[in-house]
């Protein structure tokens, strides 16, 4: 039996934070060591951060590289253990995402990644070059910032694409992130080559139910090829709107998952998970797949080769007492509800991005309504995984907490309600048109969460506003309700809104103040203030721009309506705040007109003119299938069709394209929001269109009328027919 313990790791980097990346990854090191591991994968771009993104363009980062790796390998941390570690290297003037292969001081290699990504949110191809020397590889010179961490006759390391054969034969190769996502992974020509062991290093941010797929494409890949396949990811906020879910995983031939790191388990920044496994059980199970063997020995003819770096190192176990059995599989791969996800993914990036801001808490605008509910639930859920970890013995996360809360060295949280106590902070801020259900309900779920709240009205602020309008112009504006115009009442809804959001900053910046707490800069501390639309209204552009969907950041902004209203009740029992499960039973309304004079009752489905079920499928449609006008309406004929006329279709579909132009304008300005969804209209970062549209859509939607009236004419001669 050949064991050979490995490790793979979840990492939180923050990205140009070179020293505190540095830090963690040696920490990660030490963690593999203590665990007996003869081999320490990190995740992708480890000791940039993942997401430098433009700061990728300036040499200083592939310089502050090396002389981090320097540090690391001044340190010792890498005596006795092979490291793979990730961070971009330029090469003959070409900067490519590499892995770094190391053991002791020893650079064995340096591989380039082959397939870039570049769709939805990541940009690779703009920061990076792919290596295109398939199975080659040249000499690399040690830049001189780096050399004299390396033994002393390191000058040169090979750089490209081959596979690491170990002293006692065990041969291990490398993909990076994507590479496991390609239809012909170079896995296929590795393990074909023989390696016995394929370590992935990914940047692999979260979106609901992607944990999944990436377990399908680990399992998938050693079942069919045999081996070991370590995966290691990022974990957190690294700085941008993308939260990673680390779980690194270890999968071992038909076995499956032999070791796991759970989704948003734990708070702590550097997650290790370990085990051991048996190469000659790699080779046995490779032994009885005929076919797979027929490919292996076809290998040379082109194809397949690559070139194979050799070191003396053993990876494989000598003190067989220590670990005498291969890890089994795991009982059951660990994928969270996707509730779940939207409960501790978005908190993760909260909490990450809190800390690391220097912020004192949260504010929100809380309104009793779905959206602000579910944010302020996440921001609860967030505390009680602060106050887990600290419970678990997380010393990081109580100094975080305390440093947070303004908080001595004394001071423990009691539990996530008191904790709560100290970093939420909601408002319910009513006018003459709020309803006294949606006040109570905001008190409730604040009370249940523990944030610290107030509720008073905002009436004198919105007349003194009316009142100077008036002055200046010599009109007075009124709701429709009570004789106005269309503009006259949109414009005093908007400005209940747009009050709302300028008290959230008042609020914001004083609400720490007026509780006596200092925080860790100079003065007092400060809030930041969280928005709270979701993707749906964000698409439809049904909201008041610069009101309270202007804010700091949004945790639910690429987050559907519906999986809300599911997460709000799944919330009620499972995050304890039982308010949740009424807010989800009440009808969505922004309660900004006056309902008296005959008025209807202001329900979003109605004004909206579609349902949130609707513009669910219209943005997955727009988005995800990348359908026009046009094909959207052929696609909703077929499916709708049994339900709905052409003509009632059709007017759906225009009345959507219609209002997603008009309000088009708004993305550009929404709040950065986590991204959860693939359907997100964010136009900052991964939804690219134009700004300025022609709603009025003339050629798109002189086809749909053209259909409309050839599906009619087709009816009406089938009803002719029959009759
Ligand atoms: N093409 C363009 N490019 C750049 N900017 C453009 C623009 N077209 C208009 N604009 C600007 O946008 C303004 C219109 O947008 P905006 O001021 O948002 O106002 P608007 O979209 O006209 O009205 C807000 C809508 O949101 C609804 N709503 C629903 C639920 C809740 C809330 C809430 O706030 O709580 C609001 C409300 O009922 C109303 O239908 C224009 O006055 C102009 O300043
Ligand atoms: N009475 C209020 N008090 C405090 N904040 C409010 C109030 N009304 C609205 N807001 C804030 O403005 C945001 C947008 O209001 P809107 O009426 O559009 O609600 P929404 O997007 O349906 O969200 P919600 O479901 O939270 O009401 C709310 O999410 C909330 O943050
Ligand atoms: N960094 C990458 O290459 C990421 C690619 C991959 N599709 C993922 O999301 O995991």
């Amino acid at each position: 039996m050949k064991l050979v313990r490995v490790g793979t790791c979840a990492l939180n980097q923050w990205s140009m934070d070179i020293a505190g990346n540095a830090a963690r990854l040696i920490e990660s090191v030490h963690k593999c060591k203590q665990e007996h591991c003869r081999l320490r994968l990190g995740p992708e771009l480890e000791l940039s951060g993942y997401g430098c993104e433009d700061h990728f363009l300036e040499p200083d980062t592939v310089t502050h590289c090396w002389e981090a790796l320097k540090h690391v390998l001044d340190s010792g941390c890498t005596e006795n253990i092979y490291c793979d570690f990730g961070m971009p290297v330029e090469h003959n003037g070409v900067v490519y995402n590499c892995r770094v292969h190391v053991v002791g001081k020893t650079v064995l290699l340096i591989r380039p990644k082959l397939f870039l990504c570049d769709d939805g949110n990541y940009r690779e191809g703009r920061h990076f070059t792919r290596w295109s020397k398939r199975g080659q590889t040249e000499s690399f010179l040690l830049p001189d910032c780096f050399r004299g961490a390396t033994s002393p006759t390191q000058e040169r390391c090979p750089f490209g694409d081959a596979v690491l054969e170990f002293g006692c034969g065990t041969k291990v190769a490398t993909e990076t992130c994507e590479e496991l996502w390609a239809p012909n992974p170079p896995h296929i020509r590795y393990t074909l080559a023989g390696a016995h062991i394929i370590t992935n290093g990914s940047g692999s941010h979260w979106k609901l139910k992607k944990l999944n797929r990436r377990l399908d494409l680990v399992t998938s890949s050693v079942a069919r090829c045999g081996g070991c396949y370590l995966y290691s990811n990022l974990k957190g906020c690294d700085g941008s709107r993308l939260v990673y879910d680390g779980a690194p995983i270890v999968a071992v031939n038909d076995l499956g998952v032999v070791a796991q790191g759970r989704q948003f388990s734990a708070l702590s920044e550097v997650e290790v998970v370990t085990a051991t496994v048996d190469v000659d059980a790699v080779v046995t199970y490779r032994q009885c797949t005929q076919s797979r063997n027929t490919q292996a020995d076809e290998r040379g003819e082109g194809e397949c080769d690559v070139e194979v770096v050799r070191t003396a190192f053993e990876l494989a176990e000598k003190d067989e007492a220590l670990h005498r059995a291969a890890t089994p599989a795991l009982a059951e791969p660990g994928t969270l509800d996707p509730m779940e996800e939207i409960a501790r993914g978005p908190a993760l990036w909260l909490w990450d991005y809190l800390r690391r801001s220097g912020g004192s808490g949260f504010f929100v605008p809380l309104s009793g309504g779905a959206d602000s509910a579910a944010v302020l639930a996440i921001c609860g859920s967030m505390c009680q995984m602060v106050c887990d970890a600290v419970e678990g013995g997380d010393e990081a996360a109580l100094a975080d907490a305390r440093r947070v809360a303004g908080r001595g060295e004394d001071w423990r949280p009691a539990g996530a309600k008191d904790l709560a106590s100290c970093l939420l902070h909601t408002c319910y801020m009513s006018s003459d048109n709020s309803s006294g259900s949606t006040r109570a309900l905001a008190a409730k779920l604040a009370e249940e969460v523990g944030s610290f709240h107030y509720s008073f009205p905002i009436t004198t602020v919105t007349d003194a506003l009316v009142a100077l309008f008036r002055k200046v112009t010599g009109c007075a504006p009124s709701f429709q309700a009570d004789g106005g115009g269309y503009a006259e009442d949109l414009a005093l809804q908007n400005i209940q809104a747009r009050v709302r959001m300028v008290l959230s900053y008042l609020m914001a910046q004083l609400l720490p103040w007026v509780r006596g707490q200092k925080g860790d800069g100079p003065g007092s501390g400060w809030l930041l203030v969280l928005s709270t639309g979701n993707v749906d209204e964000a698409l439809r552009g049904y909201l008041t721009k610069y009101d309270c969907s202007s804010g700091d950041l949004n945790p639910i902004g690429a987050i559907s309506k519906v999986d809300l209203k599911r997460f709000l009740e799944w919330g009620a029992t499972q995050l304890g705040y039982p308010a949740l499960a009424d807010v989800a039973a009440a009808k969505p309304s922004a309660e900004l007109r006056p309902t008296k004079g005959g008025q209807a009752e202001q329900l979003d489905e109605v004004e909206m003119g579609m349902t949130y079920e609707e513009l669910g499928v219209f943005g997955r449609l727009r988005k995800l299938s990348k359908c026009g006008p046009v094909s959207m309406f052929d696609r909703l004929a077929r499916e709708w069709g049994n339900r709905l006329s052409p003509l009632e279709i059709a007017e759906k579909v225009k009345r959507f394209f219609r209002y997603y132009a008009i309000n088009r304008h708004k993305m550009t300005t929404v709040t950065p929001a986590v991204h959860a969804e693939d359907y997100s209209p964010d136009d900052n970062r991964y939804d690219l269109r134009q700004i300025l549209y022609r709603v009025t859509w003339d050629w798109q939607f002189a086809r749909i009328d053209s259909r409309v009236a050839k599906a009619e004419m087709a009816r009406a001669k089938a009803r002719g027919g029959a009759a």
